[in-house]
């Protein structure tokens, strides 16, 4: 395992700037995910690190090595697909041992064994060994992928949206066994998803990426918590963070030069049928909790109604069309230009 370093990287496609002049560190042991929408330059990343593309220009470290000279196989890198990429005609086991067989690794056949086993327990699928990888459900074939970067010991992991073809339960519980297998190992992995839920659980840090650059790196409560612009603040959080004019609520402080208060579930208080200045449009119950979908008048234009969305505990005695009384508590501020205030 090793730390790695990238800086000043940049890559264009033609008219497209996929990576502009970013930076990242990874250090040695990290879970680090970056998190962005489509196209933002995220597979690119993982891509330049492989040695699969080129960068234009820019350095990339692993391990203290400038490796900008060396083939993908000379890099030490393991990566893992969105898809998994499982050869047709060989068992799991076969799959899983393929890595390791490779003659300049001399690994004796006992070793191959061993490593092959201790992994397939793992990802749990050492009940399948000898099914041919044709012969699993996809749930097992990612399993099979994963398992099959795991079996070698690189530098560093590099996962691109592994677990987005699983269904929903799936995802939940190997998103838990991949960060459980990470700590145990002690590797290094950078992980790619748009899912701000993986990246919630599983990062020690979270790096995210929009337009080709990294806006902001920190631990997932750094990131939620202190976001540096607009951008950020709405990549996570569910419900979406309600993005307000200044004055629209009362409650808040807004400092000189305030445009847009950020009002998350816990930067709102509400107080049923008292002074009220909001309606309750309509209410999703989604079981342990309910969405509420609240109207605010503009004082400054009341034709014009803000709309916002909030959790609310599915016991509040609440109907649409009940109004209540809406206020801020320590919201976060942003300036004309979406960078943060305070
Ligand atoms: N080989 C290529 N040729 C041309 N354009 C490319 C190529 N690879 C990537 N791009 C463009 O570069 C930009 C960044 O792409 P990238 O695949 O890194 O995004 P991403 O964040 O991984 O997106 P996704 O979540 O959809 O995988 C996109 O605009 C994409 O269309």
């Amino acid at each position: 395992m090793a730390d790695v370093v990238l800086r000043k990287l940049n890559k264009r496609f033609g008219d497209t700037q996929a990576l502009s002049d970013l930076d990242l560190s990874i250090r040695d042991g990290e879970f680090v995910v970056l998190l962005g929408p489509t196209g933002a330059g995220k597979t690119t990343t993982l891509r330049l690190i492989a040695g699969l593309e080129r960068p234009d220009s820019g350095r990339i470290e692993i391990g203290g090595r400038d490796v900008a000279a060396e083939a993908p196989a000379e890099r030490d890198v393991a990566f893992v697909f969105q898809q998994y990429s499982l050869y047709p005609h060989m068992t799991v086991y076969e799959n899983l041992a393929f890595p390791l067989k490779a003659p300049v690794r001399k690994l004796s056949a006992m070793e191959i064994d061993r490593r092959v086993r201790e992994v397939a327990r793992m990802v749990r699928i050492d009940h399948k060994l000898e099914n041919r990888s044709t012969r699993l459900s996809g749930g097992e074939m990612q399993r099979v992928a994963i398992g099959r970067a795991l079996v070698r010991r690189p530098a560093i992991y590099l996962m691109d949206e592994p677990l987005s073809s699983l269904d929903a339960k799936l995802r939940a519980e190997l998103r838990l066994e991949l960060k459980r297998i990470q700590k145990e190992l002690g590797s290094t992995l950078l992980y790619v998803t748009h899912d701000q839920v993986e990246a919630m659980t599983m990062a020690d840090r979270i790096g995210i990426v929009a337009e080709g650059r990294l806006m902001q790196v920190g631990t997932p409560r750094e990131i939620y918590g202190n976001p540096a612009n607009l951008h950020v603040a709405a990549r996570l959080g569910q419900p979406h963070i309600n993005l307000l004019p200044a004055d629209l609520l009362p409650g808040g402080r807004p400092p000189a030069g305030t445009k847009t208060v950020g009002a998350r579930t816990e930067h709102l208080d509400i107080i049923v049928g008292k002074d009220a200045n909001a309606e309750i449009d309509w209410i999703e119950h989604l079981g342990d909790q309910n969405h509420l979908h609240i109207r605010v008048a503009d004082p400054k234009q009341p034709a014009r109604d803000h709309k916002l969305v909030t959790l609310a505990d599915p016991y509040l005695a609440i109907a649409p069309g009940d109004r209540i009384s809406l206020t801020l508590r320590d919201p976060l501020y942003f300036d004309a230009s979406g960078q943060r205030l305070s």
